[in-house]
């Protein structure tokens, strides 16, 4: 999609979104609650229309031929609670074209590969809300789709469950499945995908793999000194900032601001060669929150934190 843009009312959910799922690609689309992911997932598909921008899906707008092709878990769940967990499978692969018999074998082949066999034939309103959960998933890509797109598929699931997903996520990949899907959990993402949509406020703040948010970060280093060292004055002439940020026993630790391209080692030498009295010395490595804060500001990063422990990953 190309410079999309999607407004309700006077509220701009959707803000001049542009965004590449190159073929075979697994993409993690992550931000706060109400950033417009399943709004930007929905105008991917043609389920809504967008204000302005433009959609293609596999070249061209989302047509009934090309949907066919797509794998779609909604952000809302919902299931046909008297039909049995088999069924549904095989139901929701007819709709997309494959044979009576080719859906039946796919859904068993399905149920099996997650350990719901025993369930095949239980209705859904038996299982347990995750087991639903686990067969509208695999309803979504009962048909071998090419492009999957899950809205918060990990939501719900217990961490045996998020695991068994992300193996069948991994599955479909190997495949030959593109996978598109949205997230709280950074941890998912991060094992899983090969790069990370983030969006905040209907704005993509990130693109691009975590690692590269890192490291457009600023990093530190703290270095103590025994008692009565500036390390400030010692390290200023060679370009290090340092701040004093703590009396520790036998002396005081000072934080070093690292600018672009010098890593903590060289503010280590550097201190060296001032003669400072080290006593003790801890490369800074940034952490997610601070990634957050320089993406989304502090607002939204305390929000996306709250979402993480909402799903108990913080
Ligand atoms: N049909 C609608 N009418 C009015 N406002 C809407 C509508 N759909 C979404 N919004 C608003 O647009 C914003 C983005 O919603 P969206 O559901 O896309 O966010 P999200 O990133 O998927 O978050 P969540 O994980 O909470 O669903 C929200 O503020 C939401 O209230």
């Amino acid at each position: 999609m190309t410079a999309v843009t999607k407004r309700f009312g006077q509220f701009t959910a959707v803000d001049n979104l542009s965004l590449d799922v190159p073929e075979g690609q697994i993409i993690g689309f992550l931000g706060p609650n109400g950033a417009g992911k399943s709004t930007s997932l929905r105008m991917g598909l043609g389920i809504m229309e967008p204000d302005s921008g433009s959609v293609e899906l596999f070249g061209r707008a989302p047509n009934v031929q090309s949907l066919r092709r797509v794998g779609f878990l909604p952000e809302e769940r919902g299931l046909y609670k008297k039909m049995t967990a088999r069924d549904t499978i095989s139901h929701f692969a007819r709709l997309k074209g494959l044979s009576a018999s080719d859906a039946r074998a796919r859904a068993d082949e399905l149920l099996e590969a997650t350990e719901l066999g025993e369930f095949s034939r239980s209705r859904i309103s038996k299982l347990s809300k995750g087991m639903a959960q686990k067969v509208q998933i695999l309803s979504t890509l009962a048909h071998r789709p090419d492009f999957l797109i899950l809205d918060e598929p990990f939501s719900g699931l217990d961490p045996v469950n998020q695991q068994a997903l992300e193996n069948l996520i991994r599955a479909e990949h190997d495949r030959g499945a593109t996978i598109l899907f949205s997230t709280h959990v950074m941890e998912h993402a991060e094992r899983l995908c090969d790069r990370i949509v983030m969006m905040a406020r209907g704005r993509k703040v990130l693109d691009g793999t975590l690692k590269e948010a890192f490291a457009s970060l600023g990093q530190g280093a703290r270095i103590s000194v025994e008692h009565g060292f500036d390390l400030a004055a010692a390290l200023s002439p060679k370009g290090f900032e340092a701040i004093r940020t703590a009396d520790v026993g036998h002396g005081e630790t000072w934080r070093i601001e690292l600018p672009p391209g010098r890593e903590a080692q060289d503010a280590l030498r550097a201190a060296l060669e001032a003669g400072a009295p080290i006593t003790g010395f801890a490369p800074e490595e940034a952490r997610l929150r601070d990634v957050f804060v320089s993406l989304v500001g502090e607002a939204d990063a305390a929000a996306l934190e709250a979402s993480l422990a909402e799903d108990g990953v913080a």
